[in-house]
């Protein structure tokens, strides 16, 4: 049986980041850079002025009194101060050429014709020098960055508008099948249930600024083919949920496996039961019907598979260790992933094993990692755990 790790290695051997494009900066939120992004000019710009106040000479500061010669304001040219002179300067303004301190309104009697000053500033007092943030040619965001909004700000900042980024957003489509399934908020009748798996799934896709589309099928393997082909024409990946089992009734296997889409059982818990192959050249993954292996497929196998469509370096998500609070058991070659509540280091379970229960997903904030040589971990022991708080 193929362990998690080869299947994740198997899924994204199969996928190639989507070619980069050229997009404006304003849309580029999330997407991953092609290239460096460097600065063709210095930040600041110019030197200029972190403070309200006068311009000046230190060394034509032998009083405590100097003559005002005008001011320089934010988005004036820059000046020159005459000899013996302050000038008033606004923060962000030009330092006046000749200028080698700035003196904050609040030392000062705030003079215009004339200043006193209440203390001594020292040479370059609150300049902000040109180029001391970046010099042209210095990366502002590295190839593989994903952009976020302070990336944006420091590209813009540099007069940059548009990106050389894999191209997104990435288009998702979330198909759940089972006959059973009933939207929320319509009736149940006897043997139905309410269907959850397509809006967690879709809203996971979401998450990673991609775009979900998602829509339910009955168990007829006909109907579900000419659906997914359907969907195949413009999405750039499928994710379906139920139907992938040993059932009389696991329609997605009974319409995609004649097509030549892997189906197999995975060793681990949650989330035995996966498939993946490409559906007219779309990749699709297809996923178990129960919800927590649905959510533990998304993390372990999905999330790669798009972070890597879209041009991530690091496609794979990373746990963090913690010492478990408890003993916790797990069925022998298996990797088990357990519900459990981390903070500060420790984790505990929240509540049993079960991949129906949805409940205790949402209560929990973790999934802990119990590999799979382990059926019996002794409190105290070294796991991993899959941070789920910032889903
Ligand atoms: N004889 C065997 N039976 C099962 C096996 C097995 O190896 N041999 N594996 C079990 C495991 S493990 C899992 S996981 C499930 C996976 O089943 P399917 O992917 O075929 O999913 P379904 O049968 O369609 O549904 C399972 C369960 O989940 C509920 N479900 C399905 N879709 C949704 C949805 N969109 N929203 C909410 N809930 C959903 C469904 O009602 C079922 O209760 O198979 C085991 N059986
Ligand atoms: O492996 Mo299934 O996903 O336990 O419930």
């Amino acid at each position: 049986m193929l362990s998690p790790q080869e299947y994740l290695e198997q899924i994204l051997r199969d996928l190639t980041a989507n070619a980069p494009i050229q997009s404006p900066l304003r849309t580029a939120r999330g997407t991953v850079l092609a290239e460096d992004v460097r600065t063709p000019i210095p930040l600041p710009i110019f030197d200029n002025s972190a403070m309200d106040g006068y311009a000046l000479r230190l060394a034509d500061l032998t009083g405590t009194t100097l003559p005002v010669a005008g001011e320089s304001a934010a988005g004036s040219a820059t000046a020159t101060l005459p000899p013996g002179c302050a000038m008033k300067v606004m923060t962000g303004a030009p330092i006046p050429i000749g200028a080698d301190c700035v003196v904050p309104y609040e030392a000062t009697d705030r003079g215009t014709v004339s200043v006193t000053i209440s203390e001594r500033p020292t040479l370059g007092a609150h300049i902000r020098r040109q180029g001391e943030d970046l010099q042209i040619g210095d990366v502002v965001a590295p190839r593989g960055a994903v952009l976020t909004p302070r990336h944006m700000a420091a590209i813009a900042a540099v007069g940059i508008g548009e990106v050389v980024a894999h191209a997104t957003p990435m288009r998702v489509s979330v198909v759940s099948t089972g006959a059973e399934l009933r939207q929320p908020g319509e009736d149940l009748t006897d043997g139905a249930i309410y269907e959850s798996n397509s809006l967690m799934l879709a809203e996971l896709v979401r998450g990673l600024r991609a775009e979900a589309e998602t829509s339910s099928v009955t168990d007829d393997p006909e109907l579900l083919l000419e659906h997914l082909t359907r969907q195949a024409t413009h999405s750039d990946l499928i994710i379906t949920t139920g139907g992938v089992s040993a059932g009389d009734y696991d329609v997605v296997k009974a319409a995609l496996a004649p097509l030549g889409i892997w189906f197999g059982p995975v060793a681990m818990q949650p989330g035995k039961p996966q498939g993946f192959g490409r559906l007219n050249g779309t990749p699709i993954l297809c996923l178990p019907g129960n919800p927590v292996s649905a959510y533990v497929s998304f993390v372990l196998f999905v999330r790669p598979a798009l972070r890597k469509l879209m041009g991530h370096p690091d496609p794979v998500g990373h746990p963090i260790r913690a010492r478990l609070a408890h003993e916790m058991t797990s069925p022998a070659g298996k990797t088990q992933f357990l519900r459990g509540a981390y903070a500060d280091g420790i984790v505990s379970q929240v509540r049993g094993p079960g991949s129906h229960l949805i409940g205790a997903l949402a209560a929990a904030n973790a999934l802990v990692e119990i590999p799979a040589e382990a059926t019996i971990l002794a409190a105290g022991t070294d796991v991993n755990v899959w941070l789920m708080e910032t889903d």
